[in-house]
């Protein structure tokens, strides 16, 4: 018996960044330029990890405020377009695959299952990044931060993903590196799992996740485990 059959599986959707892929270098190179470009020392690769996950919005917010610079919205938008624009003209440069990650989105295809990226990074460049590395095939749906009106933590655009793929919050699983994977999928009434790793600087255990598992090789036995536990609960 499959994973569908067991469990009424029938979508799967990745967050991006940290999840399917490595993307901390090229995002922190572009944050590096922004920074620069307003007279400001860089920061670490391991400082930017920790500021992604809730957009690019948020990311410049965090990386300003680093530098001592606490911006209201309206000085922030243009540093925002900025931003986009170093970040837009280098974004697969030095982004690598995740372990894992080609084979998950393989094996959901062949069980079945309708697979979607939900990322807070902004739908074009998410489909840039996904077909530079040819998973556009694999994974038809692509909801990123400015595809609908709020992004993660709202449960929105897992909602309109789950959506267009067929299923339901009880029968799609949200796959993620970071809290507001979590929360989206919490406020969505899906499950989750979060792979260890990831950026947020939040340790995986302590995101709340239904399952935490090392790399993307372990989620399809993680999935047998949360249908199992279900099973044992109905
Ligand atoms: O914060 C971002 O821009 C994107 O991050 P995500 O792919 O982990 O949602
Ligand atoms: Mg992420």
């Amino acid at each position: 018996m499959g994973i569908q059959d067991a469990s009424g599986l029938k979508a799967l959707l990745f967050d991006l960044d940290g999840t399917l892929v490595d993307s901390v270098p090229d995002i922190a190179a572009a944050t590096n330029q922004l920074l620069d470009s307003e007279g400001h020392a860089p920061l670490e690769v391991d400082e930017v990890r920790r500021m992604i996950g809730h957009g690019i919005p948020k990311l410049v917010e965090r990386a300003l405020a680093a530098r001592g610079r606490v911006l209201d919205a309206e000085a922030l938008a243009p540093l925002v377009a900025r931003m986009n624009a170093f970040y837009g003209d280098n974004l697969t440069g030095r982004t690598t695959l995740l372990p894992g990650a080609v084979e998950a989105l393989e094996e959901g295809v062949r069980a079945g299952l309708g697979l979607a990226v939900v990322t807070n990074k902004p739908e074009g460049f998410s489909r840039t990044i996904v077909a530079h590395f040819g998973l556009e095939d694999l994974v038809p749906v692509v909801v990123g931060g400015d595809t609908c009106a709020t992004r993660k933590p709202a449960p929105e655009m897992l909602l309109h993903a789950a959506a267009k793929l067929g299923a339901t919050p009880a029968t799609a699983v949200m796959v993620g590196d970071s809290g507001a994977d979590v929360d989206s999928a919490r406020a969505a009434g899906m499950k989750v799992i979060v792979v260890r790793g990831g950026y947020g600087g939040v340790a995986a255990e302590d995101l709340g996740a239904d399952m935490v598992i090392d790399t993307l090789a372990d989620l399809f036995g993680a999935l047998e485990r949360l249908a199992q536990t279900a099973n044992a609960r109905a």
